[in-house]
């Protein structure tokens, strides 16, 4: 049966690396033979440009009658001064909060051949297989807010029911995985952490064969960089989440090879990497897609349940890695940087030595 996926390849670098992971897709599904159909969307700036609004209906509308959504990135210095409705990351907050894609998982994985782009030394970050499940439609990005000239606020709300999803999310993740659950929290401080932290432990009763830890943010900020290796699953709040793993990226070198997985309760989900526009190096040819090619295999993973293909992208993007291809952000002394479309071939003939590119699809 066919599936149907709405690509939204937003702003900046968004396009560049979309359009690798549509082929990478397009070579599964020849080789695989399933029918994926694309059919693509605004979201983010480019939306703006042309709807006046960063989440257009037809936007919505195609999103709801598809089976998943990719998405590149949006954002960029062309709206930075816009009204804060008319923000490209306003287009993003919403469409997370109209799917109620309240689970986003955000796995960091240290593949070997990735290690020497990483700053940090290799006894730290060689046995690092974590997941960062990240509450995503609540919190300070959903509260109250105003501002005046002189004054302004956010505010940060939970409710139970809203807590008790995602860390029984994290519990089931925890049970497939070590089984080890990091709570990470500011329970010293703030309400809406002593709440969380309250669930955590009322719920851990239901999961006896996980173990469970709580762990402020301000310290896990530290650990996460100098005993990686110590986490399995670590669940965390909205804002939280959104800090740790852009800082878990050091681990494994560059923003550009986090995937990301945005869910419901049912398999419908968004994905997109946890990078961001990158408006410094857009147009230029040589952003990693690594991250959206792996948010692919996410894709097919949790929405398909393709498992065997979502390991065979993961196994291409590794296999690429181990024979010393890399983009710019991850070349390191001594090998020469791939541009996108460059390293994408790569991925391509990894998956199917016979793949002939859809000479239709432009890298740009
Ligand atoms: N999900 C999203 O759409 C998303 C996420 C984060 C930031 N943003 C937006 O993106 C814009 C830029 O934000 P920023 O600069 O703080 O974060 P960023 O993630 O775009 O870039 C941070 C750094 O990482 C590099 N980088 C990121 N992705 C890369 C890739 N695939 N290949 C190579 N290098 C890569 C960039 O060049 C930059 O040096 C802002 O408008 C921000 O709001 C969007
Ligand atoms: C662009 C922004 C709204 C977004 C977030 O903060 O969630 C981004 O940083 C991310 O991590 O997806
Ligand atoms: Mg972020």
């Amino acid at each position: 049966m066919e599936k149907k996926i709405t690509v939204l390849p937003g702003d900046g670098i968004g396009p560049e690396v979309v359009t690798a992971a549509v082929e990478v897709l397009q070579a599964v599904a020849k080789k695989y033979e399933h029918s994926f159909h694309f059919a693509y969307a605004t979201i983010g700036g480019a939306a703006i440009d042309q709807h006046n609004d960063p989440l257009p209906t037809e936007t919505i509308e195609l999103c709801e009658e598809s089976d998943a959504i990719l998405l590149g990135a949006v954002g960029g210095p062309k709206w930075d001064n816009n009204p804060s409705d008319l923000r490209p990351e306003k287009g993003l907050l919403r469409i997370r909060k109209h799917f109620d894609l309240f689970s986003n998982l955000r796995p960091v994985q240290a593949i070997p051949s990735m290690l020497k782009s990483s700053p940090l030394k290799e006894e730290i970050v060689q046995d690092v297989d974590l997941l960062i499940v990240r509450e995503l439609t609540g919190g300070l990005y959903f509260g109250d807010r105003n501002r005046t000239d002189d004054e302004a606020f956010d505010s940060l709300t939970y409710t139970r029911p809203e807590i008790e999803r995602i860390v029984d999310n994290a519990f089931t993740l925890a049970r497939l995985r070590r089984k080890k659950l990091t709570s990470v929290d500011k329970a010293n401080v703030l309400d809406t952490s002593r709440l969380w932290r309250e669930i955590v432990e009322e719920k851990k009763a239901q999961y006896p064969d996980v173990s469970v830890e709580h762990s402020l943010v301000d310290s896990t900020a530290m650990k996460l960089i100098t005993a990686p290796a110590d986490y399995d699953v670590i669940v965390t709040e909205n804002m939280f989440g959104d800090i740790l793993s852009d800082e878990a990226s050091v681990i494994t070198g560059s923003l550009g090879v986090l995937p990301s997985a945005s869910m419901r309760s049912d398999n419908f989900g968004l994905y997109e990497p946890v990078h961001g526009s990158a408006p410094e190096i857009a147009g230029k040819g040589i952003a990693n897609p690594a991250a959206t090619i792996l948010s692919a295999a996410m894709l097919l993973q949790y929405s398909f349940g393709m498992s065997e293909e979502a390991k065979a992208i993961e196994k291409a993007v590794s296999n690429v890695f181990e024979k010393g291809y890399f983009t710019g952000d991850m070349a390191h002394k001594g090998v020469q940087a791939l541009s996108t479309n460059e390293w994408t071939e790569r991925v391509l003939a990894e998956i199917d030595p016979a793949y002939e590119k859809d000479e239709s699809m432009t890298f740009i």
